[in-house]
């Protein structure tokens, strides 16, 4: 079911319409669908083994009333720095239901983490591990850890957001994973408990989970020979979500669901998960304004409010997004084809090339759909622009769950010493 749907001629988000939220909040802005985010985790969650760990990935959508909304339905949180873990705190998400990722946990934010009591570090790498032991020490308290391995497995998504082949800076590379846990075991102020892996992102076919887990399965044995205690197992997030609306059926949590209970089956461990974009992406959409239509030589242009720096996934990975007009198009509307802009001065900030849309002018809105995933999150204010505000919707309520960045907050903090005169 999806809750962006066009009613009386206009889109609107559960019961709410985009247009006159637009009107009161101005745009650009972000708009999330309470309804969406909880029946994404709802499905996904209910795919799972019993007694599993959903740990939301905080770094695709840190919004706290999105975070609230997900910690009501019982969820807890993957964090990747101690900005992110303030956050899950401040939105209630239980300590006991946090886990820490990062390859660059620095021991200020192990310290937070300690002494917040989460469940568990997952640690990268070996000098890390010594940092997490000493910090550990000075506080009197055992960190509870797993390693995160790199299982050299090809994700099969794009190069950049592609996790667990052996090139990349993420995990404790496999040849050297014993080692590891042979190190961690002598440590007095560390718990060895699981294991973690995390392959990739926007992951749509489930072949690299299932070599994934199978690989951690097999290890999970083999460390257990060797007396580590391996009693849960955390396989990350990834899984990924239709961004076109081409009919190619979404990967199905419950074929998800049965390669984690195969893996249960095997190790009888408890299983962490740490999905992010599975349930917020289709939970959130930019909506911005036409500010020009302009004709080039050989195309169309839609300047819109939005720019790369309120979403960089088009910039950034040749993300395909779809694009629609907020006003439904009357069945006789003309269309024409545009590729849609935004108004930052770099060629990569194009949302969309060759779209086809109904023909539009200067003040019309459209909506940029899928972008409730890595988008707020990774906004800036490139080009001195204000990052944009973020309203979550219910039913037929609505609220801004994060306002407009102020124009002066861009040059608010800046100094200027004495000396430059
Ligand atoms: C360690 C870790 N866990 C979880 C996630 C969330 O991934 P996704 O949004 O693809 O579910 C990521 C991001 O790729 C990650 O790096
Ligand atoms: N930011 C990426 C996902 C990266 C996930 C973090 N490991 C995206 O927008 O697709």
């Amino acid at each position: 079911m999806n809750h962006f749907q066009y009613k009386d001629g206009v889109l609107c988000a559960e019961d709410v319409s985009l247009a006159a939220i637009a009107k009161e909040v101005g745009t650009p802005f972000y708009c999330y669908s309470s309804a969406t985010l909880e029946r994404h985790y709802k499905v996904f969650s209910q795919s799972l083994p019993k007694d599993s760990l959903v740990a939301f990935s905080v770094k695709a959508n840190g919004n706290l009333a999105v975070l609230k909304t997900l910690a009501a339905m019982g969820a807890g949180a993957d964090v990747v720095s101690g900005g992110e873990l303030k956050k899950a705190l401040a939105a209630g998400i239980a300590a006991e239901k946090i886990v820490f990722s990062g390859v660059g946990k620095t021991k200020t934010e192990m310290a937070l983490a300690l002494k917040s009591g989460i469940f568990q570090f997952n640690v990268e790498s070996e000098p890390e591990l010594f940092a997490l032991n000493d910090v550990a020490a000075s506080l009197g308290v055992k960190a509870p850890i797993a390693f995160r391995v790199n299982p050299d497995v090809d994700a099969l998504t794009h190069a950049k957001i592609s996790t667990g082949h052996s090139e990349t800076k993420f995990g404790v590379p496999w040849a050297k994973v014993e080692e590891a846990y042979a190190a961690a075991a002598k440590l007095p102020n560390i718990d060895v408990c699981g294991i973690d892996v995390h392959i990739g992102s926007q992951i749509t076919d489930l072949a690299p989970f299932a070599a994934a887990f199978d690989r951690i399965t097999a290890l999970t044995k083999s460390l257990r020979a060797a007396g580590h205690t391996i009693s849960r197992i955390d396989v990350g997030g990834g899984l990924g979500v239709p961004y076109r609306n081409d009919n190619v059926p979404p990967p199905d949590p419950a074929a998800y669901g049965a390669l984690a209970a195969k893996v249960v089956k095997e190790t009888g461990a408890q299983m962490i998960f740490e999905p992010g974009r599975v349930i917020v992406a289709n939970a959130g959409v930019l909506v911005t304004r036409v500010i020009y239509a302009k004709s080039g030589e050989d195309k169309n242009f839609l300047i819109v409010d939005a720019g790369m720096n309120d979403l960089i996934r088009p910039a950034m990975y040749d993300a395909y997004h779809e694009i629609v007009a907020v006003k439904a198009p009357a069945a006789d509307a003309p269309w024409s084809r545009y590729d849609v802009v935004g108004p930052v001065c770099e060629t990569s900030d194009i949302f969309g090339a060759d779209r086809a849309l109904p023909v539009l002018k200067s003040d019309d809105l459209v909506a940029i759909l899928a972008a409730g995933a890595y988008g707020a999150v990774m906004a800036s204010a490139y080009n001195a622009r204000p990052l944009a505000p973020e309203v979550l919707v219910k039913g037929d309520e609505w609220a801004v769950v994060r306002p407009r960045m102020d124009d002066d907050a861009l040059y608010a903090s800046d100094r200027i010493p004495a000396w430059i005169g």
